[in-house]
């Protein structure tokens, strides 16, 4: 089946052709480095290196860049509020982003590149709107010229008289009419600058990924990609500045991830409302995170809760255990021939993953196939012989579908301490009668394979 992709701008899915064979070029806006991420901006990351990942599944050469922006308003606020400079904090959380999404199995881009470090094509792509008449300069800032682009308002599917609307001319703003949008902003007396030929000043936040995605992929890229809310303005914006400048059609396909909402509102910083990604990987594995969210499709809400976080922990662990136990039988499984209908099964259960995955990258529907196939492994394992290739082909198969979505199965092994911690909370549980709890840590230590004996003088445990 060939694989389809709900492209905003048609509204619609659309079977994929890339511009190259064997090849995909995406682009994905990152993060405004100046704070750490909570959840919602770490589900872009996660959805979209699913994506990246299920493409390298099917042989394609990916090259994927996501960028940083490391230098507008809300740095340049961070700056003054701590005493620092925008590039100390920049690099701070470039580092910070780095190793919160790495934690959720995120693959390094190929090229992460950051505004301060493109300025020279950035001007020069301004200087390129300005000399085909998309663009002017007005006291020192540069604003695109809206009207100047007949199809404005095609990804977000809006007309220019709908959005004249809405659109107001700011206090400080030099712009001709309300739809102009800012392409270069003066800097004010000791803000960060850079020169250029209308002065000091800094890009606007859209004209970066025009230009970065322009310099890194070429005029024209396969999939272009980021959260709900960028569709307006952000990608309409880029679509007119790279459409205008380059006379070429910027992106094929355009995808957007929903939103992480909280109590129905979407998780922001200004509101308030935010999980820092940072804090939940102390509390939760980062894998059950990741299949956390990628348990509901990309495109649609989720309402985040410490409870649906904790189901889906459940839910996962029916997953890894049922892998830890095909690990477990392997040794005492033997060479069975007529056993090999159930190779068939798992073949079907590969061969629906990879269907629900063509369509749309359903992930949800991808992780009820996992099930399946979890359900069809245990009832295997209730077998009194169990063959030893129909065991690994299970075990393969979740290994690589579970691989796929960037969700890794294998656990670290516990080191000494963390078993006598878990001992000493099992035996805390006891003396408080909890023996649900006692019942769980034991069984969870089985399951990674430690093996506790309780005796007269204490537990001991041993590795199985
Ligand atoms: N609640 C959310 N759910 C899903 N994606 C989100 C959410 N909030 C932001 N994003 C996405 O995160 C990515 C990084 O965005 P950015 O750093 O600009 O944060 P932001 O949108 O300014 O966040 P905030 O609104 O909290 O300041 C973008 O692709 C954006 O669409
Ligand atoms: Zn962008």
């Amino acid at each position: 089946m060939a694989l389809r992709i709900y492209n905003t701008l048609k509204r619609t899915k659309e079977v994929f052709t890339p511009l190259e064979e064997g090849k995909v070029k995406m682009y994905v806006c990152g993060p405004t480095v100046y704070n750490y991420i909570h959840i919602g901006n770490a589900r872009p990351a996660i959805v979209f290196d699913t994506v990246r990942r299920y493409f390298e599944h099917k042989g394609y050469e990916v090259d994927y860049v996501l960028n940083f922006t490391d230098v507008d308003d809300k740095l340049i606020k961070a700056a003054n509020e701590l005493g620092e400079e925008v590039p100390t904090i920049a690099d701070r959380f470039i580092s910070a982003y780095k190793e919160d999404v790495k934690a959720f199995g995120v693959k390094e881009a190929v090229h992460h590149p950051r505004v301060t470090e493109n300025m020279t094509e950035i001007i020069a792509f301004i200087e390129g709107l300005i000399e085909k008449g998309h663009a002017y300069e007005s006291g020192g800032d540069v604003y695109f010229k809206t009207r100047s682009f007949d199809e404005y308002g095609k990804l977000s599917h809006q007309s220019i008289e709908e959005l004249r609307t809405g659109a107001r001319i700011q206090v400080g703003e030099k712009k001709k009419d309300p739809l102009d949008f800012t392409l270069w902003k003066q800097a004010k007396p000791g803000e960060i600058s850079w020169d250029s030929p209308w002065g000091k000043g800094r890009p606007g936040w859209h004209i970066e990924c025009s230009t970065m995605a322009k310099k890194y992929l070429g005029e024209t890229i396969d999939i272009h990609a980021g959260g709900q809310d960028l569709t307006f303005p952000h990608h309409e914006n880029e679509i007119a500045q790279s459409e205008a400048h380059n006379c070429q059609t910027f992106a094929n396909y355009w995808m957007h991830n929903g939103y992480i909402n909280v109590e129905n509102e979407k998780m922001s910083k200004s509101l308030g409302n935010f999980v820092l990604a940072h804090d939940l990987i102390q509390k939760h594995d980062p894998n059950i995170i990741r299949f956390f969210m990628l348990s509901v499709h990309y495109r649609h809400p989720i309402n985040f809760s410490d409870a649906l976080l904790e189901g889906a922990k459940s839910s996962f662990d029916r997953i890894r255990n049922a892998y830890e136990n095909l690990q477990h039988r392997k040794r005492a499984s033997v060479d069975l021939q007529d056993h090999n209908e159930w190779l068939g099964k798992v073949n079907d259960h590969k061969q629906r993953f990879e269907e629900e995955m063509d369509d749309d990258f359903n992930t949800a529907n991808a992780i009820s196939v996992l099930f399946d196939l979890t359900k069809d492994a245990n009832l295997y394992l209730q077998s009194q012989q169990t063959s030893t290739e129909v065991v690994e082909a299970f075990e393969e198969a979740l290994v690589n579908l579970t691989g796929i979505l960037g969700i890794e199965l294998k656990q670290e092994e516990l080191v000494d301490e963390e078993i006598e911690a878990l001992i000493q909370k099992r035996i805390e549980a006891r003396k408080n009668r909890n023996f649900e709890l006692a019942d769980q840590i034991r069984d969870d230590l089985k399951a990674r394979n430690i093996i506790l004996e309780d005796t007269p003088q204490g537990t001991r445990w041993k590795r199985g």
